[in-house]
């Protein structure tokens, strides 16, 4: 069954992709619960995405955290899974399995998962299905490679068809997260400028609202070096939160962030 609530929260995830050992994950997650519970309480949702390895015990961690608003949870996610729940596929992750394990939300389709590993559109379609198929939010990585700031409409329109791909086989009403990551703007020194994703991210919330009836059930969330003082300077109306890598290492900095995404959205 899809998962439908809550709507457009705002929210703030963090990948940990392959950068942290076991040990120094749990440490993270430590710090991290109580900033999930504050952020809650600021009406922002919150999500860590560790690897594998580390998944399920987080997710322990983190399930049993308190969130005061219902409409504001945190989560756990994995960095992949597979679109087949269950058989003869060596290595592969089931969703379903991660779903018993109380793992929220999986990431699919990220810019390095689609470069190194040859992933396309359509096994993002596939996963995203078994995904939503198992109560589990995907969160669509989805960007254009090449940087041309002069031709966002082309911008538009390569991410666009991404997302159409990706959603063509869940129901309209089923929630999902837009991760848009400009593949050239991952791990630089600095984001997008503002101007551009705030021009790219309305251009595809229109797409979403009026082609694919999504107003509801996609949210938008930027990232590719994304850090404390972006968000201040994005439109909420485009940009419902940050998917954070490198400058979330630093819990610290994730704090700061969930009080930049609370006072924008909520000014
Ligand atoms: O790819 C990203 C998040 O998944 C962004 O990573 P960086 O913020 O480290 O560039």
């Amino acid at each position: 069954m899809a998962e439908t609530t809550p709507p457009r929260t705002p929210i703030i995830g963090i990948s940990l992709k392959m950068y942290f050992s076991p040990s120094r994950t749990a440490s993270y997650i430590s710090s991290f619960a109580p900033i999930a519970s504050a952020a809650s309480a600021l009406g922002v949702s919150t999500f860590v995405i560790p690897d594998f390895l580390s998944a399920a015990s987080c997710a322990h961690t983190l399930n049993s955290v308190s969130t005061p608003n219902p409409s504001a949870p945190t989560g756990v996610g994995a960095q992949d899974c597979f679109w087949e729940e269950e058989g003869a596929f060596t290595g592969e992750i089931s969703p379903r399995h991660l779903a018993e394990l109380g793992i929220r939300f999986v990431e699919l389709g990220h810019a390095e998962r689609r470069r190194i590993f040859s992933e396309s559109d359509a096994d993002v379609a596939r996963k995203t299905a078994a995904a939503v198929k198992n109560s589990i939010i995907p969160v669509i990585c989805v960007g254009e490679v090449d940087r041309d700031e002069d031709n966002i409409p082309s911008a538009v329109a390569f991410v666009a068809d991404q997302i159409r791909a990706a959603v063509a086989d869940i129901p309209t009403d089923a929630q999902i997260i837009l991760a848009y990551e400009p593949v050239w703007a991952i791990g630089q020194p600095v984001p997008a400028p503002t101007s551009y994703i705030n021009a790219v991210c309305s251009g595809l919330r229109s797409v979403l609202d009026a082609e694919l009836g999504r107003k509801e059930s996609a949210r938008i969330i930027y990232g590719g070096s994304a850090g404390p003082g972006l968000f201040a300077e994005l439109d909420p109306e485009a940009v419902d939160g940050l998917f954070i890598g490198r400058f979330g290492h630093d819990v610290k900095n994730f704090e700061i962030m969930v009080k930049e995404i609370a006072a924008k959205k909520y000014a």
